[in-house]
């Protein structure tokens, strides 16, 4: 008897010491992996090319994260390396300065409504030109056809239409549908013992990388101490893009040296080293993503919510290439959906005659173009400021 209480007890002891080397076998593996973070069932998989997941309906649910401190392959490349640092102009007045560039291509809106509005007789054949012409400029359809009512009501008490006249008038139009009242702050000041975090997000190509480098300079330029973060880990050369941005003006950038490397540990990285080091601004580049991309979206997602664990995002700037026009709605959207946005930046505004996309997308989204890019130029981005830009429509 006693000897089959002994075997128990053997099997027993065995088991233990077979548990506890499997678990010590499948912690070490993990670790070996590429991606440093915990990975999602949507994650897409290590080193694969953006987009590489089967697409379809974006899937909103909040996923729980669990962090994990990425030990491998991060490095910060000094902000210092240029040999002569660039000092950024200032960005007040920018507009005005960059006008040119904007009217270039949307004057043709503001020319050809005044034109219209200044006819000898503006019968119906007019007011549908006048629709047309706002409906060419990607104003939208409701906006357009709010703002025809208006003008034919104010031009019918308005009488003799001296040519003054219906320019104040259009401007003033103009100015409210563009709306004065919203908020185009940036959020870049400390908050507390915490730096300001900026997550700038968007789909290929729209000018990310661009923005995050223009818009460092413009903190540079207001004294503010910043850091970038190049979660942008699919395009190789988009980390040493963003890193030779920031070493023009001595703004230190974190990246990854590991291809495909979880870019929600890299965020998370530049954000913890950001509070080490009490900086102003913490700013992350992150990688395109096609908004039908399941994968992608939810990648993002997890990149916000684990910047969160250590401070809060408070601002979220959506990049839209303006020459894409209603296409940039639809991923305003879904975006919006995923990450809250708190700004637009509108890209290469210089290169397209509708910049009426400015009212559409703050109309359907209600949130502030905040910043404008109106050019290649290292300084070519300028804050959105209403009056200024009507009087570059119209001038
Ligand atoms: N004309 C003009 N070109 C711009 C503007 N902003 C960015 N670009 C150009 O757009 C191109 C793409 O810019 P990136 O900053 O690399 O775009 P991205 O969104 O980071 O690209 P991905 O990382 O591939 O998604 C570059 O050639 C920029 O110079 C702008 O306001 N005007």
């Amino acid at each position: 008897m006693n000897d089959i209480w002994l075997l128990i007890l053997y099997i027993v002891v065995g088991l233990a010491v077979i548990g506890s080397l499997l678990a010590v076998f499948i912690k070490t593996s993990r670790s070996r992996g590429n991606y440093s973070g915990p990975r999602d069932a949507n994650d897409p998989a290590p080193g694969a090319a953006p987009g590489a997941d089967a697409g379809g309906a974006v899937d909103l649910a909040e996923r729980p994260v669990v962090l994990d401190v990425p030990d491998e392959g991060l490095v910060v490349l000094p902000g210092g390396d240029a040999p002569v640092l660039e000092q950024p102009e200032p960005a007040a007045g920018r507009l005005q300065r960059l006008r040119a560039r904007l009217s270039k291509s949307n004057n043709a809106l503001g020319k050809g409504l005044l034109a219209l509005l200044a006819s000898d007789k503006i019968d119906e054949a007019v007011w549908e030109e006048i629709e047309e012409t706002l409906l060419l400029a990607d104003i939208g359809t409701e906006p357009s056809l709010e703002l025809v009512e208006i003008l034919r009501e104010r031009v019918k008490i308005m009488g003799s239409r001296k040519p003054d006249e219906v320019r104040a008038m259009l401007r003033e139009e103009l100015v409210k549908l563009v709306d004065p009242g919203m908020d185009r702050s940036l959020a870049v000041s400390r908050q507390g013992e915490l730096p300001a975090i900026v997550l700038v997000v968007g789909v290929n190509g729209v000018g990310k990388t661009t923005t995050v480098g223009k818009l460092a300079r413009v903190l540079v330029a207001e004294d503010k101490d910043v850091l970038l973060g190049a979660a942008d880990t699919f395009r190789a050369a988009a980390a040493e893009q963003l890193a030779t941005w920031g070493a023009r003006v001595g703004v230190p950038t974190i990246k990854s040296d590991v291809d495909g490397a979880d870019p929600a540990s890299v965020a998370f990285e530049a954000v913890k080293t950001g509070i080490e080091q009490e900086v102003d601004v913490v700013m992350v580049d992150t990688a395109g993503r096609l908004q039908n991309k399941v994968g992608l979206m939810d990648e993002l997602g997890k990149v916000k919510r684990v910047i969160e664990k250590l401070a809060a995002v408070g601002e979220v700037l959506l990049v839209l290439d303006a020459t894409t026009g209603q296409n940039g709605l639809n991923q305003a959207k879904v975006f919006a959906e995923v990450v809250d946005i708190t700004g637009i930046v509108l890209t290469k505004l210089d290169g397209t005659a509708k910049g009426g996309i400015v009212v559409a997308i703050q109309k359907s989204l209600g949130v502030p173009v905040k910043l404008v890019g109106l050019g290649e130029g290292a300084d070519d981005l300028a804050p959105f400021d209403v009056e200024q830009f009507v009087d570059a429509i119209l001038n």
